[in-house]
């Protein structure tokens, strides 16, 4: 009789498992990449990869003809439409329709065709736009999300939700992580569809170098936004791998935060610019303040280990050597 109550299962022994078959979807996405290195790092040795172009995972008819001629026993599903605060205010039905169907094509094939365990992986975008702080996870559908990313949000609960069903009828471990914003090497640094922080970073730089006086910020400088650097990310990936079976989605975060002003001033200072900042009311400020509380991971062994500062200076270097340099 399937498990109605969607009880935690035990564990199994990924870390012991060098050779297995891993399929780590959004290979080379900022989370993606971080995760295949360290798997990498880690000894495992039969990653299997796609690039989009390879394999479309919106197409569900392909999606199913790859699990079945792969058969890979773990999945790690970091692929999804991703963007910042214009790019989902600005392309709801992509935000929605994309991550619905990529989720669940690789959901419901990995299921049908013998994958151990998968992790799904969402954001705290999913949380009420005034949840308690920090935000625990027992949160989720406690009240209206931040209409800015209210669409994407709602794609990565349902992935959640997918995951938790499939676990109840089918006793299968699917798990779900919720990273807070992230940062680091492979980040998209578009001007405008681009998160905060690669936006600020290619701001200051290109100001920089045209010896511009001034750099236009988004919004009032007031919300309070949590980073962590995405190799501390996929470090907890592979750590809930290992360790945890749970019914519950996990919050992933370095519980440290800034107000995107502070942010400015240290990109700012990383980068070197030395000239103002202009503040664009017009822009959305989004969500005010979205902390969360990781005391569950914590509560299995889990710390985050880079500071911003170095983060950012990682990432800067990363971003003059591979994005700045190449162009030239
Ligand atoms: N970045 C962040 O701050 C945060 C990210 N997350 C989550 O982490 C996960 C990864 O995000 P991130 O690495 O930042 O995103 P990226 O945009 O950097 O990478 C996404 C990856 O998914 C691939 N992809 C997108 N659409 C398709 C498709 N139809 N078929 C095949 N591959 C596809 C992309 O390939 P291509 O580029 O070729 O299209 C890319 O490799 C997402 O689930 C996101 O929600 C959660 C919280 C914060
Ligand atoms: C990870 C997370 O990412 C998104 O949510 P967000 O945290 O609001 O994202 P953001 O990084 O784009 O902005 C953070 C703050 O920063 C301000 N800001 C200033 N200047 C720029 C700027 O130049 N670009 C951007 N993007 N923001 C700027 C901006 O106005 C806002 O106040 C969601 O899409 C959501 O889906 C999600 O999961």
């Amino acid at each position: 009789m399937a498990d109605t109550t969607g009880s935690d299962m035990k564990p199994g022994s990924f870390m012991s498992e060098k050779s297995a078959k891993i399929f780590v979807a959004g290979h080379r996405g900022l989370v993606g990449s971080a995760i295949v290195r360290k798997l990498q790092e880690s000894g495992f040795t039969n990653l299997i990869l796609r690039t989009h172009s390879e394999l479309d995972l919106t197409n569900q008819s392909d999606v199913e003809s790859f699990f079945s001629a792969e058969k890979p026993a773990y999945v790690i599903l970091a692929a999804a439409k991703v963007g910042g605060i214009h790019a989902n205010n600005t392309y709801p039905a992509d935000f929605i329709a994309v991550n619905l169907q990529i989720q669940t094509n690789v959901i419901h094939s990995a299921y049908t065709n013998g994958v151990k365990k998968l992790l799904f992986l969402g954001s705290s975008c999913i949380y009420p736009k005034f949840a308690p702080q920090p935000i625990p996870e027992s949160a989720l559908l406690t009240g209206p999300l931040e209409p800015t990313n209210e669409w994407y949000a709602i794609a990565k609960i349902a992935g959640i939700k997918m995951c938790q069903a499939y676990r109840i009828q089918h006793q299968w471990d699917a798990i779900s992580g919720m990273p807070t914003n992230l940062y680091g090497p492979n980040d998209n640094f578009h001007p405008e569809n681009s998160h905060v922080l690669p936006a600020l970073m290619r701001r200051f730089h290109e100001a920089k170098a045209n010896n511009a006086e001034e750099v236009v910020v988004w919004g009032s400088g007031s919300p309070l936004r949590e980073f962590l650097h995405v190799d501390d990310l996929a470090d907890a990936c592979v750590f809930l791998m290992e360790k945890y079976s749970g019914f519950e989605h996990v919050n992933v975060g370095s519980g440290v935060e800034v107000t995107i002003k502070e942010l400015a001033e240290l990109v700012k200072e990383v980068v070197g610019f030395e000239g103002k900042l202009v503040w664009d009311c017009t822009k959305p400020d989004g969500t005010p303040r979205k902390l969360m509380d990781s005391s569950k991971l914590a509560s299995l062994g889990w710390t985050p280990k880079v500071s911003i500062r170095d983060g950012l200076r990682q990432t800067y270097d990363w971003y003059l050597e591979n994005v700045v340099q190449k162009k030239q």
